[in-house]
């Protein structure tokens, strides 16, 4: 039976939303005047005992609107049920803070202890009067154990929660709070499980009406069915705010998460774009209004910007410029776009906008090209004659160079006239109406097919004129030119470009004369020096000589791959002349595309000439002179060419001319002074020598460099001079010496020399041997020359030592040599040979006669001893004051050479071996 007990304790009303459970504490703040009452309460009581009081809580009156808000009071006119309470604390609030009431300065602490029942319902009108007025309240009966079945219910109800809470926490230590208050009510004993009852629903959030009708159930059954109905309750609002929060999320569907996304990222690029502006723009500048002028014209930061903004503009307009549909364009815009999500300022912006730059600055072919200028040019009627006016004016001589020009642009000129009528009747076939979308590409194709033509190789020695024809044809042709050295070229990527992952990348030369050039047709000279091909071949960087294929390859030109520009440029339209100083510095598919034009040199007397008509005008502009301050005789520019310059070209001529302007431009200015304020110094002053003769030369350019070279040359047994073209393709004397030493019958073969060049030596000395009875070397038929009477070694030495020599032209020269050192004859010093000989005494032909002869005859050689193959060469290309200056034996075999070496019947011949021999 249930013991139920009464007493007087003063009563707390606990305002809503306030309510205390049993188990459970409470902190409120409370106004001065109830807390003196409760201190008056403390201090009746007994201090022995906690002091205990009942609290109330009091729900608000019933709202009309929402009748099911709360449960009216159990009686139908006051609260009756609450908690006796252990008062805890109960202290001033020392420290004033915002959230405290300065009507509430105190703090009481609760700690609710058990169930009770006021005997009478608390009057609400007079609650405050009654604040803490003693009442009559009834404990309930102590607990009692619980139905099994009751206690079952109630765990399950209370771990689901526990379980949904744990879940639910945010912080894993409040989750694990949760999980350990779940082992203990799995533990709980079944008579203490409505004590847990309470801990547990005042432990959780549930709603205030339902913490009421709780804290009403005052029998342990009724407690755990109230808790079980509670937690059930609770766990199920849990699960559906959980799967309500689920179907939340999923519903933002991808369009919406990709708009929150693109929102966020121009967000982000509106603050970086307004940091930026504001770093660039300084403190004086407001941020967010990139390039907008303000101040006056000395405000330099902005006038930065602006000049930005201005270019970026420009290069938008060169973009926009870009022919519609075209690879470039669509690279261009490609790259534009890039250039506007990149934060200015950056390294990678900057490297874009070098590429729009150079891609937007090259010439590209368009629709209007076809009636271009150029095209216009060699079309007029007087286009050859004016042509060759041009060729005549920039250059003396050439003749026949000249001629080959002019053929040359003929061809170009029929070309682009076929072209041009071959393009109007396009329109005419209805099978090729074409329309304006597939327009472009067409037209570019059709304007490439006119153009196509060998290219032109110049060779020659330094300073002949190759480049200033080449000017020359540009001029007449109206286009504009380029020179491309490629001197020195060892990478590919210098013709072609570095790609733009190369830091400092850049274009090629050939892009490079392209832009400079300005138009899609200009004329670009390529220098192929001497060294190209030597290092030309593949390395590890590319082959420049394929990249230049590439270029020159009029199949493959049209859509030449610059890796830098990485859209294809036409080189169709370029014409390309190459020039080199050597044809063997050319490899040979180069050459296999190339058209010789070969220019060997000037002989004195055209130097002369050239010297007078264009080179010294030239330099009597170029210092400030004119004609009637300078002129030179023509015995003083003989000298200057003969005894200064040694050379094929023309280049030191002109350098000694500038010398010798310079010289008297400052005997001019020296004169003028030393005349000043005198009558008659505005014209020309009295005393002024203005031609220059001569003996004057050595006064004015020093001693001559190449006097005396002739009398060094000596007469010597063993000694012959030989005929050779240099590297740099001009042509001039090498002595051949040899010399016997005591040995064993061997030939020493010195200077640098090739397989070839000694092949030739051995070819020689056993001709010489096989021949030495006839030589009247020996004494008798098959005795070693080199063994009887004494042994010995033949050295044949070719300076100087340190140039590589090759070539068999020097077979001559070397039989002549070995010759002369074994029968003690020497050949005349004024006398030079050239000439490939064969084992059986034959003398064939050479190349580079026009430059060795030319050579020869600057080194003031009388005699030549050439191949009689070469005859016909000599006739046609060497000028006839040269032929008429010197003595030439053209000779078919060694005998004959032998015979104009060392004169007729100097050497023994044995006639009869002569004849036989003539019969081979
Ligand atoms: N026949 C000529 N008439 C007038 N001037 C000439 C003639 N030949 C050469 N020149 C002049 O000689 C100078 C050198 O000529 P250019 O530069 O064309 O030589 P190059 O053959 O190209 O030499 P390199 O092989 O070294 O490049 C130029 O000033 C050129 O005008």
């Amino acid at each position: 039976m249930a013991i139920s007990s009464t007493q007087r304790l003063p009563v707390l009303p606990l305002p809503f939303p306030v309510i205390l459970l049993p188990t459970a504490r409470l902190t409120i703040p409370i106004s001065r005047e109830l807390a003196e009452r409760l201190q008056a309460v403390l201090h009746d009581s007994d201090s022995n005992q906690p002091r205990v009081i009942a609290t109330v809580p009091v729900p608000p009156p019933p709202d009309p609107s929402n009748v099911s808000s709360y449960p009216p009071p159990l009686n139908g006119t006051g609260p009756v049920h609450g908690t006796a309470a252990r008062i805890v604390h109960l202290v001033p609030v020392r420290t004033l803070s915002a959230s405290v009431s300065p009507h509430q300065p105190y703090v009481l602490s609760l700690h609710g202890l058990t169930r009770i029942r006021l005997a009478q319902p608390l009057d609400l009108d007079s609650q405050v009067a009654d604040s803490l007025s003693e009442r009559t309240v009834h404990h309930p009966p102590a607990d009692q154990t619980p139905s099994r079945g009751a206690v079952e219910t109630f765990k399950d109800a209370a771990l689901r929660l526990l379980d949904r809470l744990a879940k639910d926490s945010v912080q894993s230590q409040r989750k694990d709070d949760w999980l350990r208050v779940s082992v203990m009510v799995e533990d709980v004993p079944d008579h203490r499980s409505a004590w847990m009852a309470d801990v547990l629903v005042a432990a959780i959030n549930c709603a205030y009406a339902d913490k009421l009708a709780f804290l009403a159930a005052t029998t342990v059954e009724d407690r755990l069915r109230h808790a079980t109905e509670l937690f059930v309750k609770q766990t199920s609002i849990s699960e559906v705010s959980q799967k309500i929060a689920n179907a939340v999320d999923e519903s933002l569907s991808r369009q919406q998460k990709e708009y929150f996304l693109r929102q966020q990222l121009a967000a982000i690029q509106r603050e970086l774009q307004i940091l930026h502006t504001t770093n660039n723009a300084g403190p004086g500048v407001p941020s967010g209004s990139p390039g907008l002028k303000i101040g006056g014209p000395g405000n330099e930061v902005d006038d930065d910007d602006q000049a930005d903004a201005d270019d970026l503009t420009d290069l938008k307009k060169k973009i926009e410029a870009l022919e519609a549909g075209s690879e470039e364009r669509k690279l261009g815009v490609r790259e534009w776009k890039r250039l506007k999500r990149i934060p200015q300022g950056s390294v990678e912006s900057g490297v874009i906008r070098t590429y729009l730059e150079w891609l937007t600055s090259l010439p590209w072919p368009s629709a209007a090209l076809s009636s271009s200028v150029n095209q216009e040019i060699i079309k007029e009627s007087g286009f050859l004659a004016k042509a060759r006016a041009q060729l005549d004016a920039d250059h003396f001589g050439l003749d026949q160079i000249k001629r080959r020009l002019i053929e040359y642009l003929a061809v170009l000129r029929l070309r682009a006239v076929t072209e041009a009528a071959s393009q109007v009747s396009v329109p005419q076939q209805p099978t090729l109406q074409l329309t304006a979308a597939s327009a472009q590409p067409a037209d570019r194709n059709c304007a490439r097919k006119g153009v196509k033509g060998p290219i032109l190789l110049f060779v020659g020695p330094p300073g002949t004129g190759k480049t200033s024809l080449g000017q020359s044809i540009a001029k007449a042709l109206g286009r504009p030119f380029q020179r491309i050295s490629l001197g020195g070229v060892r990478d590919e990527a210098e013709i072609r470009g570095h790609r733009r992952t190369y830091v400092a990348s850049g274009p090629g030369m050939i892009v490079q004369a392209l832009r400079k050039a300005g138009r899609i047709d200009p004329v670009i000279l390529l220098q192929v020096h001497y060294e190209i091909d030597k290092v030309g071949q593949s390395n590890f960087h590319g082959d420049p000589a394929a990249a230049l294929l590439e270029v020159l390859d009029p199949e493959q030109n049209h859509a030449f791959n610059d890796h830098y520009i990485n859209v294809p440029v036409d080189l169709s339209r370029v014409l390309f002349i190459c020039t080199c100083n050597a044809l063997d510095s050319i490899s040979a598919p180069l050459l296999d595309r190339c058209e010789v034009v070969e220019l060997s040199g000037y002989t004195y007397d055209e130097k002369i000439n050239i010297a007078r008509r264009y080179l010294l005008p030239k330099q009597l502009r170029a210092n400030g002179l004119s004609e009637s301050l300078l002129a030179l005789t023509d015995s003083a520019l003989l000298r200057i060419v003969t005894l200064y310059t040694r050379e094929a070209g023309v280049r030191g001529l002109e350098r000694a001319l500038s010398t010798v302007a310079r010289f008297k431009a400052v005997e001019w200015v020296n004169h003028l002074d030393s005349i000043a304020g005198t009558e008659g110094s505005d014209t020309m002053p009295k005393g002024w020598q203005s031609v220059i003769k001569e003996e004057d030369i050595q006064r004015i350019l020093g001693v001559p460099r190449w006097d005396g070279e002739e009398r060094e040359r000596e007469e010597k047994i063993g000694v012959v001079y030989g005929l050779v073209v240099t590297g740099m393709g001009e042509g001039g004397l090498m002595p051949v010496e040899s010399t016997a030493v005591p040995g064993s019958g061997h030939l020493k073969l010195t200077g640098s020399l090739g397989d070839v060049i000694k092949e030739s030596g051995e070819i020689a000395l056993s001709w010489v041997k096989a021949h030495a009875f006839d030589l009247g070397i020996t004494a008798g038929k098959g005795i070693d020359p080199l063994k009887v009477p004494d042994p010995i070694d033949i050295h044949l030495h070719l300076p100087a030592g340190a140039q590589k020599k090759d070539g068999p032209s020097a077979g001559v020269a070397m039989t002549c040599a070995l010759v002369s050192l074994l029968t003690g004859v020497m050949a005349p010093k004024d006398m030079a040979m050239t000439g490939e000989i064969t084992l059986r005494g034959r003398v064939t032909p050479v190349g580079g006669i026009r430059m060795k002869v030319l050579g020869a005859h600057r080194a003031k050689v009388q005699k030549i001893i050439l191949p009689w193959a070469n005859k016909r060469e000599v006739e046609h290309e060497v000028a006839l004051e040269i032929r008429q200056q010197m003595q030439f034996h053209f000779v078919q075999t060694i005998d004959e050479a032998l015979e104009a070496a060392f004169g007729k019947g100097v050497l023994g011949w044995k006639r009869e071996v002569m004849v036989m021999e003539s019969r081979l």
